[in-house]
């Protein structure tokens, strides 16, 4: 990860050497794994993204549906497998970029999310990959539970990658918005002075590839070719947008466990549509929805940067482009950093401030009641 053009501001030194960032995300499609120079900005080192054994992502997904009837030893088992793959994945990482785990300070594991509902009496957000596990496995310091903290400080416990949005991309001579396009969209708005604030949109590519796969038997709608051979539905549209979540206002997060296939089902009903013209919609839901909370929230807006896998469908892509007109949106390669591997590198980021002392939270993106050192720490 390149670095420019802003440099990391207030990063004392310290915690030195590399740090490995692990995360899968909620298109549940692989292990990414960064691993993350401090000199003292981050810069990426080495990114690859690691299977998910097709069994244990099969158990998330089912596991993730909210009506899913959970056997608890199946949960415990499923975080203990999940952690034995994420302790894999890293020592993999380290031999195939010719790293030994001595010059490793520490992992910052963010898990799997399973279920994530920071509202009520009792909010709550669980990600599993047992971090001990990982801590045996590789004889690596391991940060993990990034969550939970914030929630209990009255916070939604996510989105986190906006503090390290700011570190890395914020510009003092434009408005900027970063977009996260993963299995849920999030924006960061970073002005170019002023509160940094952030947010879950709703759905990107989980409810795409889950309705692709429904169809076609292909986990995600490789370059659109599904979707480009529909069009966007506006009745079913304007149904998808009528979704009252869409117009709440910030601190938000959501997860796959409220936009889930049954989401959408339940908004088709009977229809008769042709399934490439439900993803062609889906596809347009996603950028109607960045779309409007973008213009509402952050209207001075000069560039969007664009990360996570949905940065390569070009369908998705056009149709931002076409809802922010006016407005630069790219790629975050356009700016020098490898849009698939920014959350991996957050979490190393995250794991180096908790063991420095620092907060990793942002109390105006997630609505906690201050700022936290986020974490756990199983030693090495
Ligand atoms: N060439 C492509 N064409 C279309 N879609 C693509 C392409 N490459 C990747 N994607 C989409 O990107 C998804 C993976 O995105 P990503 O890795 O950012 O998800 P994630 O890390 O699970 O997300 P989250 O940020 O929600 O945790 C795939 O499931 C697919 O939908
Ligand atoms: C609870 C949870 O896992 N949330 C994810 C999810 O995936 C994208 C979006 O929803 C974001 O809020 C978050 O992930 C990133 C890493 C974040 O915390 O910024």
């Amino acid at each position: 990860m390149a670095v420019d053009p802003q440099p990391v501001n207030d990063l004392p030194a310290g915690s030195g050497g590399l740090f490995l960032g692990l995360i899968s995300g909620t298109s549940v499609d692989g292990i990414d794994t960064a691993l993350v120079a401090f000199d003292p900005a981050p810069r990426l080192v080495f990114g690859r993204t690691y299977p998910l054994p097709p069994e244990l992502a099969g158990e998330v997904l089912r596991l993730s549906q909210a009506d899913a009837l959970i056997n608890l030893d199946a949960v415990g088992r499923l975080d203990t497998r999940i952690g034995q793959a994420f302790a894999a994945a890293a020592m993999q990482a380290l031999r195939d970029s010719g790293t030994p785990a001595a010059a490793v300070a520490a992992i910052g594991s963010h898990g799997q999310t399973l279920r994530h509902d920071p509202r009520g009496a009792a909010p709550f957000t669980q990600q599993l990959g047992d971090a001990n596990v990982i801590a045996e496995a590789t004889g690596i310091a391991t940060v993990a539970d990034f969550r939970r903290r914030d929630v209990a400080a009255g916070g939604q416990g996510a989105p986190l990658m906006p503090a390290f949005h700011a570190a890395v991309l914020r510009s003092p001579a434009e408005d900027r918005a970063i977009l996260n396009l993963g299995g849920i969209a999030n924006l960061t708005l970073l002005p170019r002075e002023g509160e940094v604030r952030g947010f879950d949109t709703g759905p990107a590519n989980g409810l795409m590839d889950a309705w692709c796969a429904l169809h076609t038997g292909q986990p995600y709608d490789r370059d659109a070719t599904f979707g480009r051979a529909g069009s966007v539905d506006d009745a079913l549209l304007a149904r998808l947008l009528a979704e009252p979540w869409f117009s709440e206002p910030p601190p938000k997060s959501t997860g796959r466990d409220q936009f889930q296939l049954q989401w959408l089902q339940d908004r088709l009903g009977d229809s008769a549509l042709a399934p490439a013209d439900v993803q062609a919609t889906l596809c347009e839901l996603t950028a109607a929805t960045v779309a409007r909370a973008l213009l509402e929230t952050q209207p001075a807006t000069q560039r969007v940067l664009g990360c996570g896998g949905g940065v390569h469908n070009p369908l998705l892509m056009s149709r931002l482009a076409a809802r922010l007109p006016g407005l630069a949106v790219a790629s975050t390669a356009s700016v020098g950093l490898d849009p698939d591997f920014i959350e991996a590198a957050g979490f190393a980021w995250l794991a180096r401030e908790t063991l420095a002392g620092r907060p990793g939270n942002l109390p105006s993106v997630t609505g906690a009641r201050g700022p936290r050192v986020l974490g756990a720490i199983h030693a090495s």
